[in-house]
């Protein structure tokens, strides 16, 4: 089982993150953990901290020499703006007069950091956190229902990535859907697994997109909606996939509910600051088909191997990935923080208001699009391990390369996995009989 654990504030001096249970010699680069943690920063309609913040990060236990030990892998993500917040998120008691300090409005482009907050922005997490944990404003829940904590989640995502390309040759690639009311990419799931689905290569292509799509005359009008929207003083939200190539069939299982692929990656999914909806495939879109359009028909191809006429399903079915490419969708709603501030209630004097609004993101469906990949890679690596165990990424690959080689006995061919326990019972029973024989001419 790989077990998964952030911590840190959104203005604190780091966040942490654990992962506990990878195997040992899963070869981490380091460019590669960078790499993700900037692809976060990417897209057009983020705000102003995604350009001066920086992510440090440091790799503090679990590793030597860039491969994992098998012990738990912790790293940590210093947060280079902490200078400007000693005071207001010190975790050590601090003098009122540095508080104080920090409460006036400093630069033009400074905030009043410790500024009490307490108009609760609607749709974030501000009024609930305060009412559910006693707090009177909105600084200490928004610490910590920040998305800053997704940078936690993506490092872990890029180990949980490795692990799965080294040890089942799985690898991951997301793209961006939707932004707004601009139409969706409609993926093309009449079809199988075609040349218009993006591929793992063509990440370099995505990212260099402004909002992370291979579609320049879709890309051209999302960038056109968060222009508007921001001169509207308004925020976006859209749709988001990932697809994961490679993956073995038989991940997850049909035998409990919680232990279905799909609901491992909803939930995970779900798990996003500003997910609120997920799908296998494009499962809305196939509820209102009928079944004969609706699902996967099982053909041979040419040399004999079993194949999937059209991508409907999403790679899943009775909570087991099929084999086909993994298909997953997430939709993100709008950034709650709108500039044209939405009605609200002062919680301090108890009047209408209209809530906080300090910077932010007009849009950050591209930046989600790298959260969802990390953290679909975290629910594969965790489902790979459970198929096939392993303390070592060499094991894991053996196990893997066995239980393939097995599959085409299963189905149809000469033997069949009835015969080979047949085979196996008719042998063990020999066995008995000849022990038996043995201890009676002993006595
Ligand atoms: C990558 C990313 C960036 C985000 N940036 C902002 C932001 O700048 N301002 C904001 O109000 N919400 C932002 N959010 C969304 C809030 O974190 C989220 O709405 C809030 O935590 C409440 O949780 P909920 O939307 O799941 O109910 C972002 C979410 C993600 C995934
Ligand atoms: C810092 C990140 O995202 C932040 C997520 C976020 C929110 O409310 O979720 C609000 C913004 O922070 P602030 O209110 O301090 O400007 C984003 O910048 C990040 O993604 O690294």
């Amino acid at each position: 089982m790989l077990r998964w654990l952030t911590a840190g504030e959104s203005h604190g001096p780091a966040l942490t993150a654990l992962l506990e249970g990878l195997p040992a010699g899963v070869r981490v680069e380091r460019s590669a953990v960078e790499g993700a943690l900037a692809r976060r920063r990417l897209g057009y309609g983020r705000g102003a901290r995604m350009s001066f913040e920086a992510d440090q990060l440091s790799f503090q236990g679990g590793m030597r020499h860039g491969l994992t030990l098998g012990s738990p892998i912790a790293l940590q993500i210093a947060n280079s703006e902490w200078g400007k917040w000693t005071a207001v998120m010190n975790p050590e008691p601090v003098d009122r007069s540095d508080l104080e300090r920090a409460s006036d409005v400093g630069a033009p482009q400074e905030i009043a950091r410790n500024k009490a907050l307490t108009r609760p922005r609607p749709g974030h997490a501000d009024l609930v956190g305060m009412q559910k944990y006693g707090f009177d404003e909105a600084r200490p829940v928004l610490e910590r229902a920040s998305a800053r904590e997704t940078a936690a989640r993506v490092a872990l995502g890029a180990v949980a990535a490795a692990f799965l390309e080294q040890a089942a040759g799985i690898r991951l690639v997301s793209h961006t859907v939707a932004i707004g009311s601009v139409p969706q990419v409609a993926g093309d799931i009449d079809a199988p697994a075609s040349a218009s689905l993006p591929r793992p290569d063509d990440v370099v292509a995505i990212d260099a997109d402004p909002v992370r799509t291979l579609d320049g005359d879709l890309s051209a009008a999302m960038v056109a909606e968060i222009d508007a929207a921001k001169k509207d003083g308004d925020t976006l939200g859209g749709v988001v996939e990932v697809l994961a190539w490679g993956v073995p069939p038989g991940l997850g299982s049909y035998t409990h509910w919680d232990r279905r692929l799909d609901s491992r990656l909803a939930g995970a999914l779900m798990g996003i600051q500003a997910i609120k909806g997920v799908e296998l495939g494009e499962g809305f879109r196939t509820a209102a088909r009928r079944g004969s359009q609706a699902h996967d028909e099982i053909v041979r191809d040419d040399s004999g191997a079993i194949q999937r006429q059209t991508l409907r399903s999403g790679g899943t079915e009775g909570g087991m990935s099929t084999g086909e490419v993994l298909r997953v969708r997430a939709a993100m709603k709008p950034i709650s923080t709108v500039p044209r501030a939405l009605q609200t209630i002062d919680v301090a004097t108890g009047e209408s208001a209209t809530a906080i609004h300090q910077r932010s993101d007009v849009c950050a469906v591209p930046a989600a699009g790298v959260v969802a990949e990390a953290m679909v890679a975290l629910v594969l690596a965790d489902a790979v391990l459970e198929k096939f165990g392993g303390d070592s990424v060499a094991e894991v690959r053996r196990n893997v390369e066995s239980y393939l080689a097995a599959i085409p006995r299963l189905m149809g061919g000469q033997a069949s996995v009835v015969d080979d326990l047949q085979a196996q019972e008719s042998h063990a029973q020999e066995g008995d009989a000849q022990e038996s024989h043995a201890q009676e001419s002993d006595s």
